[in-house]
């Protein structure tokens, strides 16, 4: 009647079943279910709701009723245990501390001893008495309703790793094999433009690593984090691995998506999932990489990067009627104020877990730069030399194919285009000289190694 259910001892709400969604969705038509577990069962004041596949799950509270406790003997501390919790113990304030409150309990209670009834009776008489909070009776899919419009930022779920919560593994699918769970544990997360797909193509060279599986749209990114996918779900993102790819000792386990480095809620979403990850982050000289995005852009036969050149697309103020050419100055630009950013990732990330790679040093001189890599990811040490090679057709280093070959990326990466110009490239210069400082005092504060080009760009300008 009221679009609502709960399932058998709340396996499968969160920990998210799939099947159990689907079902709910596609039979039933369930639009509102709650759970205690989500993001953990304790603190209880934490708990939070969220929305998957259109199902609104409510985070419910606990009144310690329970199949057993049908009688006030058997309440835990008995009918005084039960009395305090009303007037001024913890039922009490759950209902104080939540503007929704919603509990359950079990059949037996009410139809047996009615100590449920007893309880809450009794606890809205308290309430009534005591406080003037006003209590409202609410279906719970208006109620659903009502607690998404009052805590919009909750309806994206935030997933954890279910494997470290006990109560959370309890009720996991038995197909779900914590001992093999292939979550990575590094990750490049950009920026784009950078030179993340060459540093994604080496790494993947090293016997010790294996990287998430490509696909058709997105091709070697995931794009999880902070993006569309996200609302797919954990399993989704367990997918994009090969099955046998657990990690263990030397072995690294790795995904790139270079969306995640600007995306503001990515370093969050990646931390309660995978907080212990290696993160690496590659930096090129951001005037170039604003140049190769409108380039990218060009290529994509984007009607707007067709129509202005790029001097007019970083004229592009706020105020201009076409909107979507601000948009793409602020695609061109954003990204490119490093310091920014990287806050946010500290802010999940301790400064050790990070390490900022030279771009533009991997494109001419990939090898110290592969070393570092493999040193920060604690890899047996491979050569290199032996595995990449210049082509001077490509203009890049590729890896080394068999028969003195090169395998260099697609043509969208190294793309021929006019450089962009001595006044383009000091304008941008200049625009992002505040940027370029305050990313220089933090690398500096971090102990992380000064990438040439920086070094060049605060001495041309000083
Ligand atoms: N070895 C090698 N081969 C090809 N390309 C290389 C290489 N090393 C660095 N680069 C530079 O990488 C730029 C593309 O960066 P990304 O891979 O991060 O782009 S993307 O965000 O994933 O689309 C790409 O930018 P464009 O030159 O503008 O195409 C290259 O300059």
């Amino acid at each position: 009647m009221y679009n609502y259910s709960v399932a058998p001892h709340h396996a499968g709400v969160y920990p998210v079943h799939e099947p159990l969604f689907e079902a709910w969705r596609r039979v039933w038509k369930i639009r509102v279910t709650c759970t205690e577990e989500y993001p953990h069962f304790r603190p209880a004041s934490r708990r939070r709701g969220f929305v998957y596949k259109g199902i609104m799950v409510l985070p419910r509270q606990t009144c310690g009723l329970y199949t057993h406790t049908l009688l006030f003997s058997a309440y835990p501390g008995g009918h005084a245990a039960l009395t305090k919790s009303i007037q001024g113990g913890e039922i009490f304030f759950s209902i104080i501390y939540n503007p929704f409150a919603l509990f359950m309990t079990h059949q037996q209670n009410y139809g047996n001893d009615r100590l449920a009834i007893y309880t809450f009776e009794n606890a809205v008489r308290f309430v009534n008495c005591w406080t003037n909070i006003k209590l409202k009776w609410m279906d719970p899919l208006k109620m659903g309703i009502a607690y998404f419009q009052r805590f919009p930022d909750e309806r994206t779920p935030v997933w954890g790793n279910p494997c470290s919560d006990p109560r959370h593994l309890e009720i996991l699918s038995s197909d779900f094999n914590c001992s093999q769970l292939a979550l990575p544990n590094a990750v490049i997360v950009g920026p784009q433009k950078t030179g993340s797909t060459a540093l994604y193509a080496f790494l993947k060279l090293h016997p010790n690593v294996q990287s998430n599986v490509e696909n058709n749209v997105t091709y070697e990114e995931p794009q999880f984090f902070g993006g569309k996918a996200y609302l797919n779900g954990l399993d989704w993102y367990l997918n994009q691995f090969p099955f046998d790819s657990g990690v263990e000792g030397q072995q690294v386990l790795f995904e790139k998506s270079a969306t995640y480095f600007d995306s503001p809620d990515a370093p969050r979403q990646m931390n309660a999932l995978i907080d212990e990850a290696k993160l690496i982050i590659i930096l090129i000289n951001p005037a170039k990489r604003a140049y190769s995005w409108y380039q990218h852009m060009i290529a994509h036969k984007d009607p707007i990067a067709l129509k202005y050149s790029f001097a007019q697309v970083l004229a592009a103020t706020d105020n201009d009627s076409e909107r979507k050419l601000w948009k793409l100055r602020q695609r061109c630009i954003a990204p490119g104020r490093y310091a920014h950013h990287l806050d946010r990732w500290l802010e999940y990330y301790s400064p050790n877990r990070l390490l900022i790679v030279d771009g533009e040093q991997l494109k001419d001189d990939p090898v110290p730069v592969m070393n570092d890599v493999q040193q920060f990811l604690g890899l047996p040490l491979i050569d290199y030399k032996q595995l990449l090679k210049f082509n001077e057709h490509k203009g890049f280093y590729c890896s080394q194919a068999e028969g003195n070959k090169t395998k260099c990326l697609g043509k969208s990466k190294g793309r021929g285009y006019e450089p962009m110009g001595a006044e383009l490239t000091d304008s941008l210069a200049k625009l992002y000289l505040q940027d370029n400082i305050a990313l220089h005092k933090m690398i500096t504060k971090m102990g992380w190694r000064t990438p040439r080009w920086l070094q060049e760009q605060l001495v041309k300008l000083s």
